[in-house]
This record gives C-alpha cells, structure tokens and sequence, in this order.
C-alpha cells in the first residue's frame, strides 16, 4: 500500500461555492489505479495541491476484483475520498479480443469499490467511465443526453456496458443514500505513464513507439491500423486530473459529465503530427483489416466549460512532451503486463 500519512482528522465535506461538496487538501483521498495512465495524473495533481494524505494500492496488493479483499482495504484505510481510476483498460483490438475480462473484471472492480465506499462512509467519489458509452452514431458532438439512446460500437460494447452499469451504481447510491458520488466521461486520453504495450494499447502510445522505433531501424514505412479515416478526440492526461479535481471541488449532479477539449482529428493526421515530433518522414500504410472503430467520437464539452474549466495542453505540445517522456523512460517502460526496456 503506498500512503502519505494523514494529520488530520475526518473530512469536512461541507458545500463548496458552487453548492457541491467542498475537496479540501487535508482529506485522505483513496485513488483507485493510482500506477496508471489516469490515476498517476491524479495523484500528481493532488500531491500538488497540498494534499497529504493519499492512499493507493497496486493490483498485486489489492486485487479490486476480490470482494473481500476491496472491503478489507477500504474499511482499514477509511478515505474520506475515492477517485475510481482502476479498471481493465486497453485500445480497440484488446477490447474487440478480450470482451469477457473487460467486462467482468470492470463490473467487479466498480460494484466493488463503489459498495465499500457507501459502506464505509466514503463522503465523496468519482467514477471514470469512458466516452465510449455513446451510441456508435451518437450525433456530433456528443452531449451527455445521447447515453442510452443507440446501439453501441461492437469492439467495445462489454467494457461500454460495464461502464454504464457504473454510472447507474453512482446514480443509484444517490438516489438511496443521498451520497455526493459523480461520475465523469473521459475522451481518449494520452500522456506520461500510459500503456506502450505494440497490441493491445491505445493508438496514440501505440504509434509513437512504432514511429520511433521505424527512426531507430531506419524503416521507410510505418503501418497504421484501419483506414486512418476515423476521428478522435484526445485529451492529455494532466488536463484530465485537473479537470478531475475541479469537478470534485465544482460539480454535484446524478447526471454524468463529459470530459475533453472539443476538438478531434483523423487518425491520419495524428499519424503525421506524431512522426514529424518523432523526426521520422517515411510513408504511411493502411492496414484495413484492422477494426476503424467508431467514426466519430467528439465530445459535447459545453456542460463542463460552462462550469468554468477548459484544458491547457494543445496537442502538439501534448505529443511532443510525451515524446519526451517516453524517450526519458525507455528503460522502464509500461507494456500490457509489467515493464519493458525499449531500445534506445
Ligand atoms: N486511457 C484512456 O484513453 C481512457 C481511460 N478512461 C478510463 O480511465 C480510467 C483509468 O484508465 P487508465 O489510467 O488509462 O488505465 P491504466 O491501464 O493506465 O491503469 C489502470 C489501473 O487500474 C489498476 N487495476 C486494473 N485491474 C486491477 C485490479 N484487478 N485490481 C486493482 N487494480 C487494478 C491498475 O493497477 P496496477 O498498475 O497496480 O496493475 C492500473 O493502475 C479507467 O476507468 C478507464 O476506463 C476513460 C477514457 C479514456
Ligand atoms: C479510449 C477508447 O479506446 C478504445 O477505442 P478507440 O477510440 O477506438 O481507441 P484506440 O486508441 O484503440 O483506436 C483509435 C483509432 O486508431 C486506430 N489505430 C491506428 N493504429 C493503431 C494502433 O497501432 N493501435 C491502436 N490501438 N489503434 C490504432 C484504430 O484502428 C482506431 O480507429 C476502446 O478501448 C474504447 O473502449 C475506449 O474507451
């Protein structure tokens, strides 16, 4: 278990300005998947703010998807704040592979990290679901309203389902217990500390070390999956935990919010802005026999900027600060199932 100790006593989880509860640094705040992409940046972003009682608690130490062992953790470390950040993540051909784990393990590790907390007087949590619990033709952008209105992509329908079950479990724990849970909607995220695993992680890790391994062998082609027609949108993570942390400071609703920049790109032209931070310049080919996903995944932002948050990092300086991590950390970087040295 990694902690920082606490001084203080229980939290005050008295209204904030905005009428929701109010985070303050002195609570003991308990982030879920605190070695991940997410949770990292979480748990950065408070350590920061002067928080100085955080409680994490690798997957080794605490297996999420063991009931009792989730209890255990959450009634001896009794946190006065949960940020859900633990979850079985991959990009679409994880997803599309493994649809029984992305399932199952998700609704085990959120049902059981969400009971804890409303068992043992957790006064505040947020669950992190994903933008894919939109419908795969949702209408751009995508507002919070389109959940539940169409069918969903197929390469990640399981892990959408899960994800949807949670937003009902915090809305549920709201309506039963009166509890001040929310639930926020990432779009694809991206930054230091992600999954560079070749397969099975997300496009954006996934290609700046196949660029940079093509600079590194000399190839003059580097192949990208699909069409390179579909649009996404990307968010870097250090924007994520700070809006994080402004919901929890700011927002106070059953409803979901959706988190991102409000603006998308093809896969291709990610493709080129990342080979040209690589100082690479070969050709791209298409491997179209891999899933394109979802055409369109652009989020409707207008709820969480009307609240006065807006990202910081544009996507070049957010490429490009993430090259530089990876090329610092080359020597223990993260694949799907531990850490690997990459070649230098
Ligand atoms: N990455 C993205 O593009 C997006 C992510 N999200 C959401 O954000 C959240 C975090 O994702 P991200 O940070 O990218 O994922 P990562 O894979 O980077 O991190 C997941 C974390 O969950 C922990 N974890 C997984 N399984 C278990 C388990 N059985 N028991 C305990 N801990 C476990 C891991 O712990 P350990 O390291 O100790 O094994 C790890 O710290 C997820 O809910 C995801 O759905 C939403 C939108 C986009
Ligand atoms: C966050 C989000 O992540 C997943 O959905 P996704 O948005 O499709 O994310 P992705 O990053 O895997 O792919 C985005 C696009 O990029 C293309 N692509 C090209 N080349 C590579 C490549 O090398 N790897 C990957 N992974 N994709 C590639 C790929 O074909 C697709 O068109 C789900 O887990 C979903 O559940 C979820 O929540």
């Amino acid at each position: 278990m990694t902690t920082i100790p606490s001084s203080t006593t229980p939290a005050d989880l008295s209204l904030g300005q905005a009428g929701g509860p109010r985070l303050t640094p002195d609570q003991k705040v308990y982030v879920a998947g605190h070695r991940g992409l997410a949770g990292s940046a979480v748990w950065r972003a408070l350590s920061n703010r002067g928080f100085g009682s955080l409680v994490g608690a690798t997957s080794a130490e605490v297996d999420l998807r063991d009931r009792g062992a989730t209890m255990d953790f959450v009634s001896s470390t009794r946190p006065d704040v949960m940020i859900v950040a633990a979850a079985r993540v991959g990009g679409i051909l994880a997803n599309d592979s493994y649809p029984a784990e992305f399932l199952s393990d998700n609704l085990r590790i959120q049902v059981n990290l969400m009971d804890a907390a409303q068992q043992f007087g957790v006064g505040r949590l947020l669950f992190l679901g994903s933008s894919c619990i939109y419908p795969k033709f949702a209408e751009q952008p995508i507002q919070e309203s389109a959940l539940l209105t169409g069918a969903l992509e197929p390469t990640n329908d399981a892990y959408a389902i899960a994800k949807i079950a949670g937003i009902m479990q915090v809305q549920s724990i709201r309506k039963q217990y009166g509890l001040p849970y929310i639930s926020a909607m990432p779009t694809n995220l991206y930054g230091p500390g992600d999954n560079f695993d070749a397969t099975n992680s997300h496009v954006m890790p996934a290609l700046i070390r196949r660029f940079h391994e093509a600079r590194l062998t000399g190839a003059r082609e580097v192949t990208i999956w699909g069409s390179g027609t579909p649009r996404r949108e990307f968010l870097h993570v250090d924007d994520l935990a700070s809006a994080l942390v402004f919901l929890l400071e700011n927002y106070d609703s059953p409803e979901t919010i959706n988190v991102g920049t409000g603006i998308d790109v093809t896969i291709r032209e990610l493709a080129e802005t990342i080979a040209d931070v690589v100082g690479w310049d070969g050709r791209l080919a298409f491997d179209t026999s891999k899933p394109d996903g979802t055409p369109r995944k652009l989020l409707d932002v207008s709820r969480l900027r009307g609240l006065g948050w807006s990202p910081s990092v544009s996507l070049r300086d957010g490429v490009e600060s993430t090259y530089r991590w990876f090329t610092g950390n080359l020597d223990s970087i993260r694949v799907e199932d531990g850490l690997v040295g990459l070649p230098q």
